[in-house]
């Protein structure tokens, strides 16, 4: 429901090989914090990697941010034991890279449900998520999205993808047009968060905001980042205007009292307020209320 729905605006990457961003990841407000101990992390350092993450989900107290861990790829000699660690750390969420088939996802939740049953912990309770970094990703994007009841999400990511396309990144972001919304239809489709990549140029805040605000406007759940910096940017950027949140309030109001007396329809100035106009009421007051526009009541607060 749009309503109760997890924000999900900022993912952030955290290398898994940095103590002093792991242990301070969670100051910085991202709605969600991911330990990487993929491409971030070299091949010597894998193990320690995966040991510091595993004693920081032990130790730290993250608040209310979303846990989630980029693991090595299945063609690695480190997943599995990647996959062991976090489950028995608890981590919420456990992000597969270099996805290109439902069967990668579904490999993946073997080993996860087997990690889950050794450790302890209540089968079904880690979630999935898959990144997709191809063209043979892109592809297979509809079964992807849809391989297991675990999928929180997917994420296109753009710097590998591009790679593979033979091109690279421009400012205008043309050549990720069609993977974007390969990616956005699937998870739309399959009921899952669509994440956009990461900007890697720090010093170029105004590109950051335009490919944002695209991202926002084609109906993106958020954008993974690489840097504290990019969080209030983003959060900006999905943060309802005025005008936006006082229609979100009519709505809610016209909704119940129409409910009230027994009808699902209503009109607002001539306007008809059906289900759909309901459900992006909802997620404008969700988004309001993690913007703190609003208080308990859901009552806009003036400057
Ligand atoms: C870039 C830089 C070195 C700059 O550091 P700097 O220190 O110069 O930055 P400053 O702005 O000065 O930092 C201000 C304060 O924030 C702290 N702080 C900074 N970054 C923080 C952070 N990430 N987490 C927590 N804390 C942080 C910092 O410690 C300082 O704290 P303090 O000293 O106390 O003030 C740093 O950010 C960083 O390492 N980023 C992560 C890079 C990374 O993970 N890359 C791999 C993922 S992409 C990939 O793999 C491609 C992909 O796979 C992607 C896909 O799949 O989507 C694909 O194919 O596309
Ligand atoms: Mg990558």
């Amino acid at each position: 429901m749009a309503g109760t729905e997890l924000l999900r605006r900022t993912m952030m990457f955290v290398p898994g090989n940095n103590p002093g961003l792991i242990k301070d990841a969670g100051i910085f407000g991202a709605d969600s914090i991911m330990f990487d101990l993929e491409d971030a992390v070299s091949l010597a350092e894998k193990d320690a990697a995966r040991y510091l993450v595993y004693q920081a989900l032990q130790r730290f107290d993250y608040g209310e941010a979303e846990l989630v861990v980029r693991i090595n790829g299945l063609d690695t000699p480190f997943y599995q034991n990647d996959i062991k660690a976090m489950v028995k750390a608890g981590i919420d969420v456990i992000r597969l890279p270099k996805t290109e088939s439902a069967e990668m996802v579904a490999d993946l939740e073997k080993l996860v449900a087997a990690a889950e049953e050794e450790f302890g912990r209540p089968v079904g309770s880690t979630h999935l998520m898959a990144a997709i970094e191809s063209a043979k990703g892109v592809v297979n994007a509809n079964e992807i999205a849809a391989a297991s009841d675990r999928m929180i999400g997917i994420a296109l990511s753009a710097e590998d993808y591009t790679t593979d396309m033979k091109t690279h990144r421009y400012p205008d972001g043309q050549e990720l047009l069609y993977a974007r919304n390969v990616i956005l239809h699937a998870a739309r489709a399959a009921g899952v968060a669509a994440f956009d990549t990461v900007f890697t140029n720090l010093d170029d805040e105004e590109g950051f905001i335009r490919e944002t605000e695209l991202i926002h406007q084609l109906g993106f759940d958020g954008k993974s980042v690489i840097n504290p910096r990019q969080i209030p940017l983003v959060n900006q950027v999905y943060q309802p205007s005025k005008q936006e949140i006082l229609n979100a309030q009519n709505v809610m109001a016209a909704i119940e009292e129409a409910q009230r007396r027994g009808s699902g329809v209503i009109a607002i100035n001539g306007q008809m307020v059906d289900r759909p106009v309901v459900m992006r009421a909802e997620r404008v007051m969700n988004l309001a209320k993690a913007n703190h526009l609003v208080n308990q009541e859901g009552q806009y607060i003036e400057e």
